[in-house]
């Protein structure tokens, strides 16, 4: 069987902050249909890896490729059109909006809503249809005409996987998407972004190491910018750098 398509890919990838190397020759490739996990200690340049592959830092090396097409000098709009989405950058919910309406704000985003009024009707049924397809992929059906405000903490979280998947991203950046969530909440995200990377690839950084034993196909460690180990769960978990180094001795 051949492996799945890459969708996101970089190689070398090295950042400095006056004179201080936060990402230094990091390589990986996300796959279609693959959910990636990135687990590090504080500081180990998890965020700085996002913000590079989502082009909001230029890196100082390396290269970065997005569906084969080389984006290492794009903007964050233009690789964000092309079908990579970060949740927390192009997610932001109204609090006193609906969800449905939300969603819908979301949708019409790509085009900016000054496009939009001249549309005819059925366009804005169309609308409405995907906005519904994608809050019942995210489990709010019975929530759609709740303001965002009233939801739970999970919900709120589903709602932005839902806007963020509005402009139908190839990959998707989660950065730590349980965060602050109790069991029952984290099962529901889990079961969301489960479905999502069916069709997609994602990337999460998450310190819950039962999400990422869980939830994850392959698993990479960052320590001091540098790749520790890339594998699935299983591998990585059994590495005695990982274990010292990250997981603490002692973790079964
Ligand atoms: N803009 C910046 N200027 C200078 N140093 C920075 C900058 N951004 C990050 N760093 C440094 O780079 C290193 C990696 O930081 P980064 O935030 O990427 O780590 P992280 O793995 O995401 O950590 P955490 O789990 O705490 O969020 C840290 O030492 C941090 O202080």
């Amino acid at each position: 069987m051949t492996a799945p398509e890459i969708v996101l890919s970089c190689r070398g990838l090295r950042k400095d902050f006056a004179g201080f190397t936060a990402v230094n020759d990091v390589d990986l490739d996300l796959r279609h249909g693959e959910i990636h996990a990135m687990i590090g200690p504080n500081g180990a340049g998890k965020t700085t890896v996002f913000n590079l592959l989502t082009k909001f830092l230029q890196p100082t090396k390396g290269r970065i490729t997005l569906l084969g097409q080389d984006i290492t000098r794009t903007s964050p709009s233009k690789v964000a059109r092309m079908g990579l989405a970060r949740s927390f950058q192009i997610s932001a919910t109204f609090p006193h909006l609906t969800v449905l309406e939300n969603v819908r704000v979301a949708l019409q985003r790509p085009n900016g809503l000054a496009h939009q009024f001249w549309r005819p009707m059925s366009a804005l049924d169309r609308l409405n249809e995907r906005a519904l397809e994608l809050i019942e992929l995210v489990g709010l059906k019975d929530a759609r005409n709740r303001p965002a405000a009233d939801l739970s903490y999970g919900r709120k979280r589903a709602l932005e996987i839902a806007t963020t998947l509005a402009l139908d991203p190839k990959a998707l950046l989660l950065d730590e998407p349980m965060a602050g969530m109790g069991h029952e909440d984290v099962a529901v995200v889990s079961a969301i972004v489960r479905d999502v990377a069916k069709t997609r690839a994602v990337l999460m950084v998450e310190h819950n190491l039962k999400v990422v034993a869980d939830l994850c196909d392959r698993v990479t460690v960052l320590q001091r910018g540098e790749i520790l180990i890339s594998g699935d769960y299983a591998t990585v978990s059994r590495d005695e750098r990982v274990r010292t180094a990250y997981l603490g001795a002692g973790h079964d």
